[in-house]
């Protein structure tokens, strides 16, 4: 059963809620409470729903819905939050996307926590704006802590949280990471794959290398091969590790490795850079290095 003891933290406002919203929080809340002590779970669901409704942006609300959710739906084997962006419930309860429905483990290869999830969506025909994949940013604890201890450990939690800095010494160091895409849109092809990495991971390698880098653009892109299939659901994970070694795997299958520190800095810059895909993802992460730095 998920615990309501939450280490990390996704999303949470920055500003302190006025009292006026506190208020109404407050209200909101007792619904439930009175709802569930009167022995009601569906009522007190629906009071929820309603509550948060009403205060969409609550995290407070947003919990007490999980666990309303997870506790008292018939089907209790829910482990993953299914409201809004949540925190993770403990260390080892899966975190949803909260638009797409998607599923991320919170622990990745032992040792790489879950830090933000974000969401990229792509223009089609310049028209409709469709969700390709959701995106899970994962560090490894220990490289976290080596690495980026020393300069910010001193720093409390809410000065960190504000630090963006913290984000890009998480990009910049050789600090093992993973970039996990959970595909969503289900009519795919890997030529489509091939050119939208072309043109993200090209402008990426060009704001950070400064010159040509055809060559380790079309070494990435051909990973790729024309075979591949990515129906909804497909993984693919883009993972740093040690001396700046991307490894591309594809529903589990490594398709590729390329070291160079170019690279992973350009696909790390697409999924937590200042201009990228989710900025939600970047606020994720940011607070919850800083609360891992406190840890
Ligand atoms: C019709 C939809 C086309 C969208 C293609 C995007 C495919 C994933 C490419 C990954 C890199 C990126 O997000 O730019």
């Amino acid at each position: 059963m998920a615990s309501l003891r939450f280490p990390f933290l996704f999303s949470q406002p920055h500003k302190t809620p006025s009292s006026a919203s506190s208020d109404a929080s407050t209200r909101s809340f007792s619904t439930v409470a009175v709802a569930l002590a009167s022995g009601g779970s569906s009522l007190a669901a629906a009071g929820a729903i309603i509550a948060i409704t009403q205060s969409p942006k609550n995290p407070f609300l947003e919990n007490a819905m999980n666990f309303l959710l997870s506790n008292f739906s018939p089907n209790k084997n829910h482990s993953s939050p299914l409201w809004g962006s949540v925190s993770l419930a403990d260390n080892s309860a899966p975190v949803t996307e909260s638009r797409t429905g998607m599923a991320f483990p919170s622990i990745l290869k032992d040792t790489q926590r879950l830090l933000g999830i974000g969401l990229r969506k792509k223009a089609v025909f310049g028209l409709k704006n469709i969700d390709v994949y959701a995106y899970g940013v994962y560090a490894d604890d220990v490289d976290v802590k080596k690495c980026l201890a020393e300069k910010h450990g001193r720093h409390s939690v809410s000065e960190l949280q504000q630090k963006e800095e913290l984000r890009n010494h998480l990009m910049e160091n050789d600090i093992r990471m993973t970039v996990r895409l959970q595909i969503v849109y289900g009519r795919l092809s890997i030529n489509s794959v091939r050119s939208a990495f072309e043109e993200s991971v090209g402008s990426r390698l060009h704001k950070f290398g400064g010159y040509d880098n055809k060559e380790l653009l079309q070494r990435f892109t051909s990973q790729f091969k024309d075979e591949i299939k990515l129906p909804r659901g497909s993984i693919i994970e883009l993972s740093r590790d040690h001396d700046y070694i991307l490894h591309t795997t594809i529903d589990g299958k490594e398709v590729g490795s390329i070291q160079s520190k170019l690279l992973c800095r350009s696909i790390l810059d697409l999924y937590i850079g200042d201009e990228s895909f989710d900025h939600k993802a970047n606020e994720d992460v940011e607070s919850n290095l800083a609360s891992l730095l406190h840890k």
